[in-house]
């Protein structure tokens, strides 16, 4: 079954959050209603968002929970007739705004700079929002104004950032930007479920991405080494691995630059990631990927693996002609001139015959990738002992 774009998975998942979270909101179980009587609930796990975020970086998330740290802090500050105002009309709209704000910037970490620069938003988000909505109250007499007015301005805003990028971290600014607009427009303040809710969902943020930073190569996106040591370790007796190297990278850098270079890697990953037979593929270092096929043997993936070479030795890849920004030429457009080059990969099959482990495997698929290299590049190597072959 083929699972919808990453894009459709986005808008759907924030449907489903948005909608259950009104749901347990208007129609509480017994449960729910037992955890919504459990005093700092929402503040123990904001807090716990908070610190997990800032541990691992994540600067968006941790100000999202300071956010969330905010709007409960309020009843503990002031009276009720304030707070009617406030939690009616101003605390959704601020909370939409900074959502808009968190969606639209990028992820810069938690260094002292950065936070001053965050907290410094967030004061003139509620500066401009009182004084707006003084001056609504005052000349047309009533704030939800204001309220509709950032309301329709965010909620596309945040809708077509989340198209533009369809990450679990934009799907959460969405969830809780959605959920609070819903909650403005009724007029409730957010129960502590449903800030328990949107701590929740933060936790499951930070987690995923610790995962991503552990398991997940930054660059291209693949699976790493440290993943690939991972699932090494619950290999059946049979199995397969292939070795594979971009041919003369060194000077593909030295030509094109650096950036090319990783925009190959990028394309290089993508390729490998296609591979069928039920192989994995991880990114093993610099311009090094390593495909795993559990259950399988050489002969099996051999097919599979050609399909790989192929499919990237026939791609066109264009790259701008010459990696100098000034004097670089110029087509009739007036656009940098492209060129199409051609990228090929050695590839170094093993197996294991006699249960060896998966070190003594990989090494001698690195042996058959260096003859692979010997042969002239662009081939695929077997042990000597199980018919070699090579294409090209
Ligand atoms: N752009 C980019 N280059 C990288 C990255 N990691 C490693 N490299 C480069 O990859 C090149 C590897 O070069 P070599 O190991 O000499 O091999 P090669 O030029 O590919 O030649 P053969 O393997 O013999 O075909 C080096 O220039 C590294 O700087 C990366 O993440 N991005």
């Amino acid at each position: 079954m083929q699972l919808p774009s990453k894009r459709y998975q986005a808008i759907i998942s924030l449907i489903l959050m948005v909608m259950i979270t009104l749901y347990i909101a208007v129609f509480p179980s017994s449960l729910i209603k037992q955890l919504a009587t459990l005093p700092w609930l929402d503040m123990t796990l904001a807090i716990l968002a908070l610190a997990l975020s800032f541990h691992y970086k994540q600067g968006r998330a941790c100000f999202c929970a300071f956010l969330l740290l905010v709007y409960q802090a309020f009843p503990l500050t002031l009276p009720d007739f304030v707070l009617t105002n406030i939690y009616a009309n101003l605390l959704p709209q601020v909370m939409v705004l900074s959502m808009v704000y968190l969606i639209s910037d990028s992820e810069r970490g938690v260094s002292m700079s950065v936070m001053k620069e965050r907290m410094a938003t967030f004061i003139a988000i509620i500066f401009l929002l009182t004084i707006v909505n003084m001056l609504v109250t005052k000349y047309i007499g009533t704030m939800s104004f204001t309220l509709y007015l950032v309301m329709a301005l965010s909620t596309p805003a945040l809708a077509y950032q989340l198209w533009r990028s369809p990450t679990y971290e934009n799907t959460v600014f969405c969830y809780i930007g959605f959920t609070m607009a819903l909650i403005g427009l009724i007029g409730a303040p957010a129960s502590n479920v449903i800030l328990s809710l949107f701590a929740i969902s933060l936790l499951v943020l930070v987690f995923n991405e610790a995962h991503k930073m552990a398991y997940f190569d930054q660059l291209t996106g693949i699976e790493s080494r440290r993943s690939l040591d991972v699932s090494s370790r619950g290999l059946s007796k049979q199995f397969a691995v292939v070795m594979c190297d971009v041919d003369h990278f060194k000077r593909f850098n030295d030509k094109y630059g650096h950036d090319t270079g990783d925009e190959v890697l990028k394309l290089v990953a993508k390729k490998v990631q296609q591979v069928a037979g039920g192989g994995n593929a991880y990114r093993y270092g610099g311009e090094e990927f390593c495909l795993l096929f559990d259950g399988k043997t050489s002969e099996e993936i051999y097919k599979h693996v050609e399909v790989i070479r192929q499919d990237i030795a026939n791609y066109p890849f264009a790259v701008r002609s010459s990696k100098r920004k000034t004097g670089t030429p110029l087509d009739r457009t007036g656009n940098v001139k492209t060129n199409s080059v051609q990228i090929t990969m050695s590839f170094g099959i093993a197996q294991t015959t006699c249960g060896e482990n998966f070190e003594r495997v990989i090494n001698q698929a690195d042996e058959q990738l260096y003859r692979a290299k010997d042969a002239g590049r662009n081939c695929i190597m077997l042990p000597v002992a199980e018919s070699p072959k090579y294409s090209r």
